[in-house]
């Protein structure tokens, strides 16, 4: 489930009266996600996405948020639009929380992507990152390099209780990663979670790229190799090679990388698969009793890294050059 915040039938009308979006008609709460309360508003004027800013969003990150989702809207970008208000703000306060409404985008997410689905992905991705080149903010990712350290101090203690010598092999791995991390390759605005249950699609179209809450300022590549781990690896943890060369290829169409970004490649999703494998260790070793919410399986992200690290060339991705 993921409405954490509760809000009374009169509040949420008040609130979505300041829209001008004509009359509240209905609402429901929406299960999916983990990380903010989303409801699915109906008013006069259409369907909309309202969302409640929950405990693990800082509130200083929301106009970078926002504003960015407005810029690549602006950008010709299918992503959600927020609604201004007509005072001409476009964040609120609902049930105590902040809140923002935004477009409701068509379409639904693949459990099982295809090569059309990867390419798709790659050549959006692309254009995401040509899009933000010329938004005027920025926000430090703060899940970089620098922010595994203190997260793997949180699992050290119990790591082994999951993967027997994992507390070991991550602190190897972080160590490695540390010293070896690449510096200066081209950066800009990143979206940082683009998993496919956050990305739409109407058939093998691409219709709509959402959850904004993670993006931040960092290397491109590092989005890309983010997308390899989440896309082209299969349900037994195989990675489909096929895959990888349909997304990179789509997305050099758009943006080519750099003779860096290539070298760089194997370090970065090393990286990346590192990131995951770490925060979702994290929340594995603290879920509350009876929690509604399922943890993500860490172990599938050990499995990538250890994938990753016998890698040597953009070639094991697919790409000759
Ligand atoms: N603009 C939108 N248009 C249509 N549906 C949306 C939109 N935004 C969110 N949703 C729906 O709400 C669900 C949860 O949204 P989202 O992934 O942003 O939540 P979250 O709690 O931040 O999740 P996550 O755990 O992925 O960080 C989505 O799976 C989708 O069904
Ligand atoms: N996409 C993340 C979760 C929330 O962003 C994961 O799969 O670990």
């Amino acid at each position: 489930m993921a409405v954490y915040t509760e809000v009374a039938d009169e509040d949420l009308a008040a609130f979505v009266a300041r829209y001008g979006i004509g009359r509240l008609l209905s609402y429901k709460g929406i299960a999916e996600g983990v990380e903010n309360s989303n409801f699915l508003v109906h008013t006069e004027a259409g369907h909309f996405i309202l969302t409640l800013y929950e405990k693990r969003v800082n509130p200083a990150d929301l106009p970078f948020f926002i504003g960015l989702m407005q810029h690549l809207a602006e950008k010709g970008i299918n992503c959600p639009q927020p609604l201004e208000a007509e005072d001409g703000s476009m964040l609120g306060t609902l049930a105590g929380r902040p809140a923002a409404m935004v477009t409701f985008l068509d379409g639904m997410w693949v459990r099982r992507p295809r090569l059309e689905h990867c390419a798709a992905l790659g050549q959006a991705l692309a254009e995401l990152h040509l899009a933000g080149r010329d938004f005027g903010m920025t926000r430090k990712n703060a899940l970089d390099v620098s922010g595994w350290r203190p997260l793997y101090a949180g699992c050290e203690a119990e790591a082994d209780t999951v993967v027997p010598g994992l507390s070991t092999e991550l602190a190897q791995e972080l160590t490695f990663l540390e010293a070896n991390w690449p510096k200066g390759l081209p950066g800009g605005v990143i979206h940082a979670d683009l998993f496919p249950d956050n990305v739409f699609f109407l058939g093998t179209e691409l219709s709509g790229l959402i959850d904004f809450y993670f993006a931040c300022t960092d290397a491109l590549a590092y989005d890309v190799v983010i997308c390899i781990n989440a896309w082209c690896f299969e349900a037994d943890g195989a990675f489909n090679v096929t895959k990888a060369r349909a997304l990179l290829n789509a997305y050099r169409k758009v943006r080519p990388f750099t003779e860096a970004e290539f070298a760089a490649l194997p370090v970065l999703a090393r990286g990346a698969a590192l990131r995951f494998l770490l925060t979702r260790l994290y929340d594995w070793l603290r879920v509350p009793p009876g929690a509604l919410v399922t943890p993500k399986d860490p172990t599938e992200y050990l499995k990538k890294l250890r994938f990753h690290r016998s890698a040597t060339s953009a070639r094991d991705y697919g790409l000759d050059g």
